[in-house]
């Protein structure tokens, strides 16, 4: 499908080329074959990249936020106007169902839509001053260059949910995508380029994590990093960004607990349980890793629910109805293995799956498993899976429950199935995470302020308060006689 792409650096407005063998490749995690090789940047490319940034922000940053906006704005179009084209790249070198990449990409370019009107609205503040001689004001500017590190499970929306508020704010960017998924960032930048966007503001650097992250890391230009992926790389990122005390919006790993009260409509929530868990394989942050189930109705949800399992059809993304795509590897699929293998050990029992699908495709698949029986010992009760594993508890009273679903470092979305608006209410301001869904397990919106707490992150991405991770708040404060 792709030639050798060693035009895959994109520094100042130009597609940079590398000598022939500073590559790497690109597989179809589906059947492990190769799609292409992009070029292996390092520190000397983020180097050059970090300067066309520094050298572009000037400029960019005194436009107004309606000139940024108008470039996002077009950019939101045109990826729209090629979704289909771009939802295969992004199924190609990611795996996940063709609906799912399509969807991907309309959230993707919502983002960019989003920000393009947000652009316009970086409001300051006037302060009523107590002191006769003095005026005080607020104004907004853009933090400077901004290095942006980027995940393989949402290879386009997790770019354009941080370049979008980012060079809405009159920020510039260093993008560093993930080397499972470097396609839809190329084709992201292809966008940027087409919707005119002034050269220097946004460069991609594909390659070396390690060598580019260090530059952006080291080089005092970059004032601010914006990571999403496990949170051992970002704990990595906090240490070294200390040096320079560097800003950070981390979007880390999560262990989502999801509640399905005795009051709950069953078939709803099962469904709802079942796309939290199965999207992507698994394969994000947000999706369910615990299930409780209250005992008056754990027999009949977890029937309902295996029904809705059984009838999901595996296979390559690109074939039509499938809703489960390989996982990323073979380290993603060797975890999904330990994590059964642990909980069987000590206790659990298959009431669905527990192996590898057997397919002639040369991908690793996984048969999406339910474990009954689990126990907090286990480590699919507080490691997370990242792939089709669902462990399943039931639980009787409201605080005992509530004290299972906090009682992990994680801190990214909870979920909760209940038609009581008393309960729902009390309990989201009792689970300690960033994000609450009620009767809901899709909370990604681009006007919604996604993020966690505890070791799953800082800052928020999406919504106006995605733009103020970009913002400092400068203080001006104005003697007058
Ligand atoms: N919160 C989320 O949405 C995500 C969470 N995860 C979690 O992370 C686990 C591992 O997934 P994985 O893909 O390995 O995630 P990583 O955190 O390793 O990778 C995420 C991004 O960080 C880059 N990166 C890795 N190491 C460094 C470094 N030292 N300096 C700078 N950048 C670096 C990667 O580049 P490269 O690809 O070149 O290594 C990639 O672009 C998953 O099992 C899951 O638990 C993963 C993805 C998303
Ligand atoms: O990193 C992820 O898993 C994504 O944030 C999930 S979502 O926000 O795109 O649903």
């Amino acid at each position: 499908m792709f030639d050798k792409l060693t035009k895959s650096i994109f520094i100042n407005g130009e597609w940079k080329d590398v000598d022939d063998q500073k590559t790497e490749t690109v597989y179809n995690p589906a059947t492990l074959e190769t799609i292409t090789e992009v070029a292996l940047g390092a520190t000397a490319e983020a180097d050059e990249a970090i300067e066309a940034a520094s050298n572009a922000f000037p400029q960019w940053s005194t436009m107004t936020g309606r000139e940024r906006g108008s470039i996002l704005y077009k950019a939101s179009q045109l990826m729209l106007e090629d979704a289909d084209r771009l939802a295969k790249i992004l199924t190609i070198e990611q795996g996940k169902p063709l609906a799912e990449a399509l969807g991907e990409i309309k959230i993707s370019a919502n983002y960019l839509l989003w920000y393009a009107e947000e652009a316009s609205r970086a409001y300051g503040e006037v302060i009523p001053s107590s002191n006769k001689s003095k005026r005080l004001l607020v104004i907004p500017q853009p933090v400077g260059v901004v290095g942006a590190i980027t995940p393989w499970n949402f290879p386009s929306s997790m770019i354009t949910r941080k370049i979008g508020p980012a060079l809405a704010a009159g920020c510039t960017v260093v993008l560093k995508p993930a080397s499972e998924t470097p396609l839809s960032a190329i084709e992201i930048m292809k966008i940027m380029e087409r919707a005119g966007i002034p050269n220097g503001v946004v460069n991609l650097v594909t390659g070396d994590a390690q060598a580019i992250g260090q530059s952006l890391l080291t080089n005092k230009a970059v004032r601010l990093i914006t990571f999403t992926g496990s949170t051992g790389v970002g704990k990595y990122l906090m240490r070294e960004s200390a040096e320079h005390v560097k800003k950070l919006s981390l979007e880390l790993g999560g262990h989502a607990p999801s509640i399905v009260y005795a009051d709950a409509d069953i078939d709803k929530a099962a469904t709802l349980v079942l796309g939290s868990k199965f999207r992507n394989a698994g394969q994000t942050c947000i999706c369910t890793n615990r299930l409780y189930v209250h005992e008056s109705i754990a027999e009949e949800f977890t029937a309902a629910l295996t029904e809705k399992v059984k009838q999901m059809k595996l296979g390559s993304g690109l074939e039509d109805g499938v809703e489960i795509g390989p996982l990323i590897n073979e380290k993603a699929s060797e975890k999904v293995k330990s994590h059964i293998e642990d909980a069987v050990n000590r206790g659990a029992k298959i009431a669905y799956g527990g192996d590898a699908w057997d397919c002639d495709l040369d991908g690793y698949f996984y048969n999406p498993t339910i474990l009954a029986n689990t126990t907090d010992d286990m480590l699919v009760m507080h490691e997370e899976t990242f792939g089709p594993v669902l462990p399943i508890q039931t639980f009787n009273e409201e605080d005992e429950v509530i004290k299972k679903a906090n009682d992990t470092d994680y801190g990214l979305a909870a979920y909760l199935f209940t038609e009581n608006t008393n309960r729902a209410i009390r309990v989201s301001e009792q689970l300690e995470y960033g994000i609450i869904g009620i009767n809901d397990v899709y909370p990604a919106i681009a006007e919604g302020p996604f993020g966690g707490i505890k070791q799953s992150g800082v800052g928020k991405e999406g919504g106006h308060h995605g733009m103020d991770e970009f913002l400092e708040k400068k203080f001006v404060s104005i003697g007058i006689e």
